[in-house]
């Protein structure tokens, strides 16, 4: 396994693979911050079955952390994630020793890529509207990286839904060519998605925390009950009964004293678009009504949600099936429908202030 340190030193080997183009390999990336779990490794085991070159990157992007968020203290376990790709087959690891690699000027006067603020992603009860500028410093590095690295296939996990609809629609939006994939989220034995922030969580916190998969069920068990029902009678499918969905989950979630909600949201998996219900229930998308009928065209809704629990912010989600036939069980199905949106324009801007 080769371990890169420098933009030039992947470029060389990139250079290296496609010397002879007849024999080029297909080429696989997948990006992460580190502190590898077993969520990383299902990626890695996609990322090598889709490619026969699979790099992992390791930079734990600053531009991506707002001033207060937990940038310095975020699980740097560089040894152990090697010898984890290593143990994986990866055949290289991009892993910059300082951010200057990646942000020579500072982070501060890079051009960024920008997610439109008026774009309907930005609901408020949505990751957007906690971390103002996170998508833009997702944006940015995973442009970077994809340029560095020129991969066919880049790998993401449904567990972070909303960056993957960012991630797919500036792909689309800036022309780029790689495939985007989209693998499902691992969890814990206790249904917990395995995170890195999870190391922030004493074992007691970890227990508490599982309550959020719960929550989520049980919304998806409420939603999928109803659905039955009144496709069987052959009636339609109203907002209001999403929104119980929703509901469900937060009284699941409100009953655990140690957890704190931050949101919980129903969007559309393609675009992220505000299906309303939810916490914190104001603002609500104007033209939608508990009987207002749900459109034909919505196959799937992400029920989503952001908590904090000891000192570890957490988010997760669920795939609630609306029209689509068969009825998801896990985050597959979503990823199938994230793989296939439209969207507004994203731009370009240079530089920031
Ligand atoms: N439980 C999981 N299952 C599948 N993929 C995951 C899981 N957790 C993270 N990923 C994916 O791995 C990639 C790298 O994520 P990252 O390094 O931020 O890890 P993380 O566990 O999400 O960390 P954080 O605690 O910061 O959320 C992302 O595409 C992310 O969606
Ligand atoms: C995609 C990513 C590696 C960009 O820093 C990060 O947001 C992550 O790990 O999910
Ligand atoms: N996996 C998302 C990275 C972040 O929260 O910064």
């Amino acid at each position: 396994m080769r371990v890169l340190r420098t933009v030039h030193e992947v470029r060389a080997l990139r250079n290296d693979l496609q010397r002879n183009r007849n024999s080029a390999p297909r080429v696989a990336v997948v990006m992460t911050m580190g502190a590898l779990h077993e969520g990383h490794e299902s990626l890695i085991n996609a990322a090598k079955s889709s490619g026969t070159f699979t790099f992992v990157t390791i930079f734990v992007n600053p531009l991506q952390f707002a001033a207060g968020e937990d940038l310095d203290r975020y699980p740097r376990t560089e040894q152990a994630d090697l010898a984890r790709c290593e143990k994986l087959g990866v055949d290289a690891v991009f892993a910059p020793l300082h951010s200057a690699e990646l942000y020579p000027r500072g982070s501060a006067e890079q051009t960024v890529i920008d997610v439109p603020a008026g774009r309907p992603s930005q609901h408020p009860r949505s990751e957007a509207a906690f971390r103002p500028t996170f998508f833009l410093g997702v944006a940015t590095v995973v442009c970077k990286l994809l340029h560095i690295v020129q991969p066919d296939d880049a790998w993401f996990g449904a567990k972070d839904a909303q960056q993957c609809c960012v991630v797919r629609q500036m792909v689309q939006d800036l022309n780029m060519t790689v495939s985007i994939r989209i693998g499902p989220t691992c969890r814990e034995p206790s249904g917990l998605a395995m995170s890195s922030r999870n190391k922030y969580l004493t074992d007691a916190e970890q227990a508490t925390a599982a309550v959020v998969y719960r929550a989520l069920s049980a919304g998806q068990a409420l939603w999928t009950e109803y659905r039955k029902r009144r496709l069987q009678q052959r009636q339609p499918l109203t907002y209001g009964a999403l929104w119980e969905a929703a509901t469900a989950a937060l009284d699941v979630l409100k009953a655990e004293s140690a957890v704190c909600v931050q949101y919980i949201g129903l969007s559309d998996a393609e675009e992220w678009r505000d299906l309303g219900g939810g916490y914190p229930l104001e603002p609500q998308p104007p033209d939608l009504q508990a009987d207002t009928l749900l459109p034909q065209t919505l196959l799937v809704a992400i029920l989503s949600t952001a908590v904090i629990v000891g000192s570890a912010r957490l988010i997760d989600n669920i795939a609630l099936s609306i029209y689509e036939e068969n009825a998801p069980v896990t985050g597959t199905a979503s990823s199938e429908a994230l793989a296939s949106g439209m969207h507004p324009s994203t731009v370009t801007k240079v530089p920031r202030s």
